[in-house]
């Protein structure tokens, strides 16, 4: 692999410096620190660069460097690292909002929420973080008596959601406050702290960063979270027609031979996340299982920057092992002692959700037989400038319970940005 990428090498490197330290998971991955300058030699794809480091080659996170002098990095500081106004931008038009709700899963799941605790719901104060369009506040209106719901929407859709409220005779109730939910004042603490914030993989967005501050701010000793836990699952899973169709395709299309060109197919589709992929409960290899979970009570802001979670799968049946798909589960408590749960899952087994699944391919796909298992861990890794980014790591090893099962293992890093 050296020797290919030495005869692809520029002749000029670029200089970039290393915005935050990353570990090589592989021999042919780069170990470096922050602030380390690095060579990059050739951009392989858009998330993988071929970069050197004090003589040492190999490949560096694209997502982790940033080019020109030190100086450069503090107007990185200084440009937005939440992009808020492109993201609040995109949430001041339609199209978000209309896929939001045209989820009905999603939307029927917070309907519930309010249906199954509304005679508990009466007289108290809630916050809607990030209400959008202001349906869960308008739910809270219409099917609870509340004393009062502040609908917090830091974007200009915030103007057309007091005009929603007001044209469903709902004024009386709630009040729509414009701005950033940690930092608009409210009048009172809160019994009820809810919010759709869940992005790609769970966390994408970091929206949760926003309620985790306003929780601690605004909601009272005692008070609810909605949700109240979440959960992100994992499961190991083939993806034959995915695979077919970037990779397969190359073999004979029009009766000619395009395998030269698999090896970047394979940079190209399989080194970054497929976000809205369907499994079907046949696709997976293993039972599916919860990696990390999130108490919505006791997690922390600093507790973000890194999550991990670890995994056994045995395969439950033979196929080729193409990669991982994740998807999550939130669930709200009752206000009532014994009151049951409302959950909302966007796995395979639901209702589809508009977040789908998120598939991570393998560089290669890998055959396992029944009886097998593949261990490992999932570590998310929040972007340490673009604070609404991530990175995803997977590390995984088979131990094959059959001689045909060659026994291997990798890691794989993906970046969750658009
Ligand atoms: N992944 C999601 N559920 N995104 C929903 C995001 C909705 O919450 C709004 N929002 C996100 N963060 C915030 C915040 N910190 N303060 C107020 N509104 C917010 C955003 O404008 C959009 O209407």
């Amino acid at each position: 692999m050296q020797s290919e990428k030495e005869d692809e090498e520029d002749a000029s490197p670029e200089e970039y410096l290393a915005l935050c330290s990353f570990t090589g998971s592989d021999s042919d991955q780069l170990t470096f620190s922050s602030g380390d300058r690095l060579l990059v030699h050739v951009k392989t794809s858009s998330d993988w660069w071929w970069a050197e480091l004090q003589g040492d080659k190999g490949y560096a996170p694209a997502c982790y460097l940033r080019q020109g002098a030190t100086e450069e990095v503090e107007d990185a500081s200084l440009e937005d690292p939440w992009q808020d106004e492109e993201y609040f931008g995109s949430y001041g038009t339609l199209r978000l909002h209309l896929e939001m709700l045209s989820d009905k899963s999603r939307t029927k799941a917070y309907q519930q929420v309010v249906l199954s605790n509304s005679a508990s719901l009466r007289s108290k104060v809630v916050m809607d973080l990030g209400c959008g369009t202001g349906i869960i506040s308008l739910f809270c209106a219409q099917l609870a008596q509340p004393s009062v719901v502040y609908a917090v929407e830091a974007s200009s859709m915030a103007e057309y959601t007091r005009q929603l409220v007001k044209q469903n005779g709902c004024e009386e109730v709630v009040t729509v406050l414009q701005g950033r939910a940690e930092e608009i004042e409210l009048p009172e603490q809160v019994d009820i702290l809810v919010s759709e914030w869940m992005g790609n993989c769970l966390l994408f967005e970091f929206m949760v960063e926003s309620v985790l501050l306003a929780r601690d701010r605004w909601l009272r000793e005692g008070g609810v979270m909605w949700p109240s836990s979440a959960a992100l699952t994992l499961v190991p899973c083939q993806a034959n027609s995915y695979f077919a169709e970037n990779m397969a395709f190359w073999e004979r299309p029009y009766g000619l031979d395009f395998t030269p060109l698999q090896p970047l197919a394979q940079q190209e589709f399989f080194t970054k996340p497929k976000f809205s992929h369907l499994i079907e409960p046949d696709d997976c290899l293993s039972t599916p299982c919860d990696v990390i979970f999130l108490d919505m009570y006791t997690l922390k802001v600093k507790d973000l920057e890194e999550i991990e979670g670890q995994f056994q799968f045995c395969v439950k049946k033979s196929g080729f092992f193409h990669g991982f798909t994740a998807w999550f589960t939130v669930y709200f408590e009752s206000l009532e002692a014994e009151g049951a749960a409302v959950e909302l899952n966007t796995g395979p087994d639901s209702e589809p959700t508009h977040w789908k699944q998120t598939l991570f391919m393998l560089d290669r796909p890998v055959s396992v037989n029944a009886g097998d298992s593949i261990s490992g861990s999932v570590l998310l890794r929040r972007n340490p400038i673009w604070r609404r980014h991530m990175t995803v790591t997977l590390h995984w090893k088979i131990n094959g319970n059959t001689q045909e099962t060659d026994n291997c293992q990798a890691n794989i890093l993906f970046s969750l940005y658009t």
